[in-house]
């Protein structure tokens, strides 16, 4: 009897596990394969509040070594060695661009497992911006087989730097998949009918302290302008952000600073939301499902799709830029509506089934 293909997913983040979680679910439906998931414990606590989201009990566990990244760099590559050595994997899928999907590469690389590189193909060409995710992803290319990147774009950077055509495979962005799928399940729709909510996040590195703080004075002095205007803004754990955020916008009434969201109370709340103001990567992507522009709290992008649809806008963390680009939006119905997503440029969906389809012809026989 012919033995099914074995596949492996490897994932450690929040992000990773909203991303991959529509394939973990759409290969197990599958009969001509096995599949695994593999949590290396990169996040813990928001990771098993997005696994249980998600309804996922990870087949393997990984113990998080120290508290330092290189610490659980070193544990969870010793880790996954085995787990690479242990089976006869016919494939390794990894997602993006951080630490753990970059460990799960090089050690199945290493093993000659074929790594499937998920969300292949973005870039911004400058090694410090995102950092370390430019490298990282930049790293995987190099040794992966099948690159599904989610869009055109990221199939052309790919060819660009010499990957085989017949290895790339475009498939849509599977966190819209993760979208349909939530929204499905718990029912998520825009459940207000006046007032204008702003949402805000802001947690990148590369925006940390003055930059952040720049955004915040912004806000702060939008939220005093405008009394029916509300502010919600989920802030991440990191003590640097919540150092540069909460003084300046804490205790404005207008102003609502939370913990981190789960990921059920933020696709609420981006349904919910008149504009988005942010530097998540994730988000861009997810706005347009609920047809809500977002101007982007970044110099740069690695996903212009949404600002080529007109839907998104880059305009850094100047304070002068955010006050005028969100009054601009406030005071011209027009403009508002011209930046009112009516699809999402980054997928429809049904990314997942693709995937599987690319990995059912090149790996059961
Ligand atoms: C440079 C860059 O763009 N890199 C990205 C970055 O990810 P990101 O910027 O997208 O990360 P987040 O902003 O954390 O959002 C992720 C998800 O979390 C949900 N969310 C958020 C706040 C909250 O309070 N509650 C939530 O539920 C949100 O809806 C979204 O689905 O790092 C990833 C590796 O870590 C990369 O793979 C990815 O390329």
């Amino acid at each position: 009897m012919l033995t099914k293909p074995k596949i492996l997913i490897v994932c450690g983040t929040r992000p990773e596990i909203i991303k991959l979680a529509p394939i973990y679910h759409f290969l197990r439906t599958q009969t001509w394969c096995e599949v695994q998931w593999l949590h290396t414990g990169q996040h813990q606590e928001m990771a098993e509040q997005i696994l249980a989201c998600f309804d996922i009990t990870p087949d393997i566990v990984l113990s998080r070594a120290g508290s330092s990244l290189s610490e659980f760099s070193i544990g969870c590559r010793q880790q996954l060695d085995v787990v690479m050595e242990s089976n006869t994997w016919s494939a390794v899928i990894v997602q993006g661009d951080t630490e753990s999907a970059f460990l799960g590469g090089l050690s199945a690389f290493y093993q000659r497992i074929p790594i499937a590189h998920v969300e292949a193909g973005l870039r911004t060409y400058d090694l410090t911006r995102p950092f370390p995710e430019e490298g990282l992803r930049q790293m995987l290319s190099r040794i992966t087989y099948f690159h599904f990147p989610p869009t055109e774009g990221g199939k052309n950077a790919l060819i660009k730097e010499a990957i085989p055509v017949k290895n790339i495979y475009v498939t849509g962005n599977t966190v819209v998949d993760a979208q349909k799928w939530v929204i499905k399940k718990y029912n998520i729709h825009k459940a207000i009918t006046s007032g204008r909510n702003i949402l805000v996040t802001m947690h990148r590195r590369e925006n940390w302290g003055s930059d952040i703080e720049e955004a915040c004075m912004a806000i702060a002095s939008l939220a005093k302008t405008h009394a029916d205007l509300k502010v919600i803004f989920p802030v991440h754990l990191n003590p640097i952000v919540q150092k540069s955020v909460d003084p300046i916008l804490g205790g404005l009434a207008n102003v609502t600073l939370t913990r981190p969201f789960g990921y059920l109370e933020m696709q609420q709340a981006i349904a919910n939301a008149w504009l988005i103001l942010t530097d998540s990567g994730g988000i861009q992507e997810e706005a347009p499902t609920f047809h809500v522009p977002v101007l982007v709290l970044r110099k740069e992008t690695e996903r212009p799709e949404a600002v080529h649809a007109g839907c998104a806008k880059i305009i850094g963390t100047s304070g002068a830029a955010i006050i005028d680009e969100v009054n601009a939006l406030w005071k011209d119905a027009g403009l508002y509506e011209s930046m009112k997503p009516s699809s999402n440029p980054f997928g429809d969906g049904h990314a997942s089934e693709r995937i599987s389809e690319v990995l059912k012809s090149q790996l059961s026989h």
